[in-house]
């Protein structure tokens, strides 16, 4: 089956079409004030309504409280909730119920038992984001441009559909899709001119090579 391609930080028209166009699956909305990527709701809303059905607007929140994902999806028409702060697995069974809209975890990995996560995760979320754990100095517990081991998931049975994020570039996504086999992949700082800006050239390559069959 073809990989699925997730962008995320999107906070402009032309990011979001060249992904849209380029045959993304998703597209993610970072709602994160400390992030470069961060968008207001009424920005998301107004990037929303250009998105086609069939593509899936995914929402980024970090430890959001239930006024915060409130605030955004009173206004937002957002399909899946990601959630990537330190979430137990408690609060995503709780968002999930609450808001009624499909959950994706991110879960941070560095070393060998950073994997146990996945199985508590993967019994309460609907899908998972398997992405490089920050360094203990990161402002940000995503978006930094940070890969992990891939060979840490090689022959890996995952509970729930699984997008492979962290540190990825058109450059070594194949590499990284041949390895882990992942399903999907997110990326976001890989393929921007600037924090915060998608570069629709680095956007198409990145579809491009991640959804080319691998040899
Ligand atoms: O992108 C952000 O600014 C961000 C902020 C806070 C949490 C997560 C964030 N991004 C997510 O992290 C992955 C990996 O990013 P990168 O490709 O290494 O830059 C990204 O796909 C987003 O889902």
């Amino acid at each position: 089956m073809a990989v699925s391609v997730k962008i995320c930080g999107l906070t402009e028209a032309t990011g979001l079409s060249a992904a849209v166009e380029a045959g993304a699956r998703y597209v993610g909305f970072v709602f994160f004030p400390k992030s470069p990527r961060n968008v207001t709701p009424e920005t998301a809303a107004g990037l929303a309504v250009q998105v086609p059905l069939g593509v899936a607007k995914v929402g980024l929140f970090v430890n959001p409280d239930d006024a915060a994902l409130d605030a955004v999806l009173s206004r937002v028409p957002l399909d899946i909730i990601q959630l990537h702060g330190s979430e137990s697995p408690d609060r995503v069974a709780e968002v999930k119920s609450r808001f009624g809209l499909p959950v994706m975890k991110a879960v941070g990995i560095s070393e060998p038992q950073d994997l146990d996560a996945l199985w508590d995760y993967g019994l309460v979320a609907d899908m998972l984001l398997i992405d490089a754990k920050p360094s203990q100095n990161a402002t940000l517990p995503g978006g930094n441009g940070l890969a992990f081991d891939w060979r840490l998931l090689a022959g890996r049975q995952i509970l729930k559909p699984w997008l492979l994020a962290g540190g990825l570039t058109p450059a070594n996504v194949a590499e990284a899709i041949r390895l882990t086999r992942a399903p999907g992949v997110d990326v976001s700082s890989g393929v921007e001119s600037a924090p915060g800006i998608k570069d629709p050239a680095r956007v198409r390559d990145f579809i491009a090579r991640a959804t080319a069959p691998i040899l």
